[in-house]
């Protein structure tokens, strides 16, 4: 009999095999099939990606959890890859959280992160961010752990205390994080290569660096990020990013040409469509199925 493995001992089989592993943000179902298909091992879903593409909002907590699980569904059910999600703070106490590992567990997910800021919470990478007393953090990470239905299941802590309390301060609260069952650290907003030895000399368990473009953190390449211990790292935006330039750039020429003829050589084309979507084997199986 074949043992079907969970997403959550999926992701952590990931974890283990790969030094660092990469986690690329997948803002639809479709990217995270090309993101598959090129040999990805982890995805990611952003919150502030389901904020921004989803409804176009900021990412200031404005999404609620089933906003997120409808994202979490189309990804899981048009891949198999492992998916990281952002469950921000959890939306709520000790229940809410509760339900948030329950519902992203049957949405498919493979694990989360969840945060020390306040319910009102920014993006980050942004100034004037607010954070909980660690002994609310902690009370977030042992609602998380309680409520797992699945073990395999990733929990994992972020810390957003570096830029308010400093380094000693957020490398305290991931170690109390740790302590209360966190599986894995996401050391949010760091600026240096030696701040992310910190966190690793201090912690037994995976850290993940966030290379976000356009924030407080260098875009470190995987190898240096793996020299100071670092197990995971994160680029929850940079296919969106690149989409977004490329999609205004399209509406412009088009208003501006009254045609697509200069843009249509930065677009996949329909045969490349069809076959990341496997389109050929659905219409065979029509053909097969329907035969006049
Ligand atoms: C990782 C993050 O939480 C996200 O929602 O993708 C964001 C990313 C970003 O805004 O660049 C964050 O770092 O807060
Ligand atoms: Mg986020």
């Amino acid at each position: 009999m074949t043992q079907v493995q969970s997403a959550g001992a999926k992701l952590r089989q990931a974890i283990a095999a790969e030094n660092p592993l990469q986690i690329v943000g997948t803002i639809n179902a479709y990217t995270a099939m090309m993101a598959e298909r090129v040999g990805h091992k982890a995805l990611y879903l952003s919150g502030a990606g389901v904020a921004n593409a989803s409804f176009g909002l900021p990412d200031l907590g404005m999404t609620s959890l089933n906003d997120v699980c409808e994202d979490i569904r189309r990804i899981t059910g048009a891949t198999d890859v492992p998916l990281l999600v952002d469950a921000d703070t959890g939306w709520g106490g000790a229940f809410n959280i509760s339900r948030t590992v329950k519902e992203m567990t049957r949405a498919g997910a493979a694990g989360f992160h969840i945060e020390d800021q306040v319910a009102q919470k920014r993006c980050g990478h942004r100034p004037n961010k607010e954070i909980v007393s660690q002994e609310e953090m902690v009370d977030r990470v042992k609602a998380s752990v309680d409520a797992r239905t699945d073990d395999q299941f990733l929990i994992m802590a972020r810390t957003d205390a570096l830029q308010q309390e400093g380094l000693q301060s957020a490398i305290e609260r991931s170690q109390a994080c740790v302590e209360a069952g966190a599986d894995a650290i996401f050391a949010e907003a760091v600026t240096t290569l030696e701040e992310y030895k910190a966190f690793t000399d201090a912690l037994n368990v995976p850290v993940l660096a966030n290379i976000t473009e356009f924030g407080a953190t260098p875009l470190f390449n995987k190898e240096e990020l793996a020299g100071v211990g670092v197990d995971l790292v994160l680029y929850p935006l940079s296919a969106f990013r690149a989409m977004n330039k490329a999609a205004l750039n399209v509406y412009q020429n088009i208003l501006q040409d009254g045609d697509q003829k200069a843009v249509v050589d930065s677009m996949q084309t329909r045969a490349e469509l069809y076959d990341f979507l496997n389109y050929h084997d659905f219409e065979e199986k029509l053909d097969a199925l329907f035969k006049k």
